[in-house]
């Protein structure tokens, strides 16, 4: 049997954050993914903000960055525009677009270099408690085999089943995962190339529509959906979009990608004696817009840090490991908590109601304007829209 201080389950982001982090911290750590590929194939529009990279002290790579970004569109469901560039508004952050085939691979690479020993296309297939540790059982190329570890991160992504083996409550409810789908497509003409689009209202119901660009005129074009709201299938919105859209009129797909994003927040609890979890498998998702790429690896950091302390004093218990969960919460509960809120008032909104907000938003001079100029916009506008916000707050 194979002995580790921390075994790490998934190299997605959030994993090799975690092993980077706990090996860093002088644990013995191992990393295990079922891909032979890590990174392929990806389920992400690839869109992260600078401020998250920089947070985690990652410096952006020409290796992985395919575009930088200048802001935003948002694009009410009449079509109605509301720009969020630097030529209107002085930015506080924008991003890159990633590849994630080769930044999530990159991820793996830091934690290799960190020292964490990394196993591909190993499966876990299951795990029981020995003692003070957990031995899991995993399978490489047919071949069945063990490792015991004092303290298991899960990190296996929104399907998570690891925390659940050990009987943790972290299942994303159906009304709260997102079926995302989208193709990378080539041919796609945007009015401007460095910002990226959402689309809002009934051409996703319960999420958004969105174009990524990637740079030259390739673009991830996809939509997220809560599949309780609506009964056409999520590739049924997609091709509807697709068809719709007049970015897309002359694009073809050359890459089609499928995934689930929990975006319900972080469950009550993510740690017990001897298990952290992080990344889409504890919730670590803007509940807004579904990224957890910065989220889930700050997940991974807090994580990877916390179980190389608790090695250090020998101590695996859950008292120990709390500290995981109190940090994680200081970190990112709050923007967590906001979104949610932010989540449930944009959807409530009718389309009218929508393109009210849009048409409120679409000459406000964001620098210069105060919200209480804003409420008044939107009172013009759409009374029942503010009543909404109104009682969300
Ligand atoms: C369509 C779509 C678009 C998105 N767009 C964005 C975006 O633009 N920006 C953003 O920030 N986020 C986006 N997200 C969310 C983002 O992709 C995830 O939040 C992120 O990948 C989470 O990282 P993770 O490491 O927690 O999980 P994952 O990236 O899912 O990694 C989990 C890893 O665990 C491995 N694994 C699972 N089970 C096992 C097992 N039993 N044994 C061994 N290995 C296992 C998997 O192979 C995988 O490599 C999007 C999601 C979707 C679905």
């Amino acid at each position: 049997m194979i002995k580790t201080d921390v075994l790490v389950i998934g190299s997605g982001p959030a994993g090799s954050s975690a092993a980077k982090h706990a090996a860093l911290g002088g644990a013995k750590v191992i990393v295990i993914d079922k891909k032979s590929e890590i990174g392929a194939p990806k389920r992400c529009a690839e869109g992260v903000s600078k401020a998250g990279l920089a947070d985690l002290g990652i410096e952006p790579n020409v290796r992985w960055v395919t575009k930088e970004l200048d802001g935003v569109r948002l694009v009410s469901p009449n079509g109605t525009n509301v720009w969020l560039t630097s030529d209107e508004i002085e930015l506080p952050e924008a991003g890159y677009i990633l590849e994630r085939k080769i930044f999530d691979k990159y991820m793996a690479m830091d934690a290799a270099r960190a020292g964490a020993e990394i196993k591909i296309k190993t499966l876990a297939h299951g795990m029981r408690k020995e003692g003070d540790a957990y031995v899991v059982t995993c399978e490489h190329m047919g071949e069945l085999f063990e490792i015991k570890a004092n303290i298991i991160i899960a990190a296996d992504g929104p399907e998570s089943r690891v925390a659940r083996w050990a009987g943790l409550r972290t299942a994303t409810k159906a009304t709260n995962m997102e079926s995302g789908i989208q193709f990378e497509m080539v041919g796609v003409e945007m009015e401007k190339q460095d910002v990226i689009e959402f689309y809002f209202g009934s051409v996703a119901p319960g999420g958004y529509a969105w174009i990524f660009p990637k740079g030259d005129d390739i673009a991830n074009v996809g939509l997220a959906v809560i599949t309780n709201d609506t009964d056409k299938t999520p590739y049924e919105h997609l091709k509807d979009f697709v068809a719709n859209c007049p970015a897309t009129q002359n694009a073809q797909a050359v890459e089609f990608n499928i995934g689930g994003d929990p975006v319900g927040g972080m469950p009550k609890k993510i740690y017990d004696d001897n298990i952290l979890v992080c990344g889409d498998a504890a919730g670590q998702v803007n509940p807004l817009t579904g990224g957890g790429i910065i989220s889930g690896m700050k997940g991974g950091m807090h994580a990877g840090i916390v179980a190389a302390s608790a090695i250090a004093d020998g101590d695996f218990s859950k008292d120990r490991l709390k500290e995981y969960d109190k940090n994680i919460r200081d970190d990112i509960g709050h923007e967590i908590d906001k979104y949610l809120k932010v989540k449930d008032y944009a959807l409530s909104l009718s389309d009218e109601e929508l393109d009210s907000v849009a048409d409120a938003f679409q000459d406000v001079e964001f620098e210069k304007v105060s919200t209480t100029e804003l409420v008044k916009n939107l009172i013009k506008v759409s009374p029942k829209a503010l009543l909404k916000l109104g009682k969300l707050l």
